[in-house]
């Protein structure tokens, strides 16, 4: 879907320090991200990233103690107006580790994407097409009977992931939620985040595969250190000269354009598939 100028979250000068520290985790950021939009956040171990993502669905403050600064907003609406329970409805969470996500009170995969539309008021007719549309939409229907906990890692993830989009949150943060995924795992939950996305959810996303980010992302933002170091289109990001020093490795789709523009061949290093194909095709008939 095509990306809105509607600001759906806006975080004003916020800074947020975790009790008896001295250093915010996460210091004045200052960004928004669009309707529609593919929004990234990158940076190294410690960078603020989970902070951040705590901090756009409303645990931090709320859940997590601290001090904060400036204001982050939701639709418009400051999160600290409103119980973490009522954003989930807007904004929804999927964790790193899907065992943070259960609820540990349920026995099939059914209960499980289900046990937060009750905590909601959902009738129970509801609550059944929704657990179905939602095991559709994360290719779990087949494991609808099963014991959540007898469940492979990319399996257990997309139950995790089913158990906050159930909710229909217009917006989704994905904190690193492949990292602890083998490939084929990782690219299962890619594949359903980039459809959702295209159906027009909003998605903002840390990951430590830049490969996949640079090509997904509409912007990205760089954090280092808890500072925000810049919020820009992918090319550009990946084109930053400081980003080694960051420990953020450049993608290899960026490195190849970076070199094929260094020897002549690419006019630009902006990553475009298409035209690096076109210009492999030419080299090798030139070679013919
Ligand atoms: N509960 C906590 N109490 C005190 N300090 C914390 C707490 N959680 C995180 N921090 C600190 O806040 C800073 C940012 O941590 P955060 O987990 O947000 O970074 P991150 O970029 O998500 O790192 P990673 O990629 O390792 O998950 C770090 O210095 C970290 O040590």
């Amino acid at each position: 879907m095509k990306v809105s100028s509607k600001d759906v979250i806006s975080v004003n000068n916020f800074s947020f320090s975790y009790p008896q520290t001295k250093k915010p985790a996460i210091s004045s950021m200052n960004f928004t991200v669009k309707e529609g939009e593919f929004f990234c956040i990158v940076g190294a171990n410690g960078a603020g990233k989970s902070t951040l993502c705590d901090s756009l669905v409303g645990l931090i403050p709320q859940y997590f103690l601290g001090t904060t600064k400036g204001q982050v907003l939701v639709n418009g609406q400051e999160t600290t107006k409103q119980t973490v329970a009522e954003l989930s409805l807007e904004i929804g969470l999927v964790f790193q580790n899907p065992f943070n996500q259960l609820s540990y009170t349920t026995s099939t995969v059914a209960e499980e994407l289900a046990y937060g539309l009750g905590n909601h008021g959902i009738p129970r007719s509801e609550m059944l097409d929704r657990v179905a549309a939602v095991a559709k939409k994360m290719r779990i229907e087949s494991l609808l009977d099963r014991d959540p906990l007898t469940l492979s890692g990319g399996q257990i993830q997309r139950v995790a992931f089913g158990s906050t989009y159930i909710l229909n949150p217009s917006i989704l943060v994905l904190d690193e939620c492949t990292t602890q995924l083998d490939p084929i795992g990782s690219e299962e939950i890619f594949t359903i985040i980039k459809q959702l996305n295209d159906e027009g959810v909003t998605v903002v996303m840390t990951d430590t595969e830049t490969e996949r980010l640079s090509m997904y992302a509409d912007r990205i933002l760089l954090l280092d250190n808890g500072l925000q170091m810049g919020v820009d289109k992918p090319q550009a990001i990946f084109a930053r000269e400081d980003l080694e020093k960051l420990n953020i490795s450049t993608p290899l789709n960026y490195q190849l354009t970076q070199e094929l523009t260094k020897i002549g061949i690419l006019d630009s290093p902006e990553f475009n598939q298409d035209i690096i194909l076109e210009k492999i095709k030419e080299v090798e008939n030139g070679y013919r």
